[in-house]
């Protein structure tokens, strides 16, 4: 052991996603069905004595300020008044800007894994409220279950889903999410939905889709393709399009058959998020790993 430990930032789907009004800060209120996965990135972290929060790998284009990783871990810090330090090492695989929740994800972790080895002791409540300074998307991944969202995606209840692999494609654009939420064609005044339409399927629509559609021909075209095998979907804000099917086998079928434009790979749907057994493996005395 050298110190360091490997805490699992999973991927989301959303699985339906509408947005049914605006609120006067200018924020989106939405009800949207957040599937975590089995599959994502992985922070590796060791604690330093002398305070300083160090970044070892950084990605490419995004500057320390706007680093997810390292706001996580500097806010925690400054809310605890820990005078421990970390260095922080990330193996990216989630693709950026696609729609999956990579970077809230990753910040989700380093604010529960940190609290861990730092020894901060917050609870999940002021853990999740941190978590949502950073990104609406930062909650669920600190609360660790798949959830129906409401508000601005911090008021969830857990949901227990059938277990359903996904096929995951890659159309290789980033749709950055602020200019989506603006788009004036967008439809922001929906009927609410309830958990009952969508456990019914009645609701598996994508308030972005047709907006995404337009702007993004790969995007587009992706759909098209995974939609040759079914109801395929857009996730969040795009770029990446899923495709759901009872096994892994179904969707590792779909997955070979991928055309070289786009990069496709296959997930399982969870309802714990793998944080929470990495939590368990530290308490336990044991170091995690992904
Ligand atoms: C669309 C969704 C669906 O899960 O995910 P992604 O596609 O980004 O993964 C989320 O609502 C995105 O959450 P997140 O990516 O954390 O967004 P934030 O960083 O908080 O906000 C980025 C920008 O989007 C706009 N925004 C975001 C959330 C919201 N409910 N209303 C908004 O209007 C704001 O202009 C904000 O400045
Ligand atoms: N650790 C991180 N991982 C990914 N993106 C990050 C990270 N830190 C900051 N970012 C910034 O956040 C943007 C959106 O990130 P991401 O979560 O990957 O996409 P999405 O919001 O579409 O799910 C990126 O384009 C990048 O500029």
């Amino acid at each position: 052991m050298n110190g360091w430990s490997a805490w699992p930032a999973p991927a989301k789907l959303n699985l339906f996603l509408r947005i049914v009004g605006r609120r006067a800060d200018g924020y989106h209120e939405l009800q949207t069905v957040f599937r975590l996965l089995d599959w994502g990135d992985t922070l590796r972290l060791r604690v330093r004595a002398d305070g300083r929060i160090e970044r070892h790998d950084a990605l490419p284009g995004v500057p320390a300020e706007a680093d997810l990783c390292l706001r996580a871990a500097h806010l925690l810090k400054e809310v605890a008044g820990s005078a421990r330090g970390a260095d922080i090492a990330l193996d990216k695989r989630i693709p950026m800007g696609g729609g999956l929740g990579g970077g809230s994800s990753d910040a989700a972790t380093v604010l529960v894994a940190l609290n861990e080895l730092w020894g901060t002791g917050l609870g999940e409540d002021a853990l999740a409220a941190l978590g949502l300074r950073l990104g609406a998307d930062v909650p669920v991944f600190v609360r660790g279950r798949s959830a129906w969202a409401e508000g601005v995606g911090e008021r969830l209840t857990p949901l227990e889903l059938p277990p359903r692999a996904y096929v995951v494609l890659d159309p290789g654009v980033q749709v950055p999410t602020g200019p989506l939420f603006q788009a004036p064609e967008l439809t922001r005044n929906a009927a609410p939905a309830t958990i009952s339409r969508f456990l019914s399927g009645a609701a598996t629509e994508n308030a972005f889709e047709p907006v995404v559609r337009a702007r993004y021909p790969r995007v587009a075209a992706a759909l098209d393709w995974l939609g040759g095998f079914g109801p395929a979907r857009l996730s969040g804000s795009g770029g990446c399009v899923f495709l759901e099917t009872g096994t892994r086998a179904e969707a590792e079928a779909v997955a070979r058959r991928c055309p070289a434009e786009f990069a496709a790979w296959v997930a399982g749907g969870v309802d714990v998020s793998p944080l929470i057994a990495a939590v368990a493996t530290f308490r336990a005395g044991a170091s995690p790993s992904w």
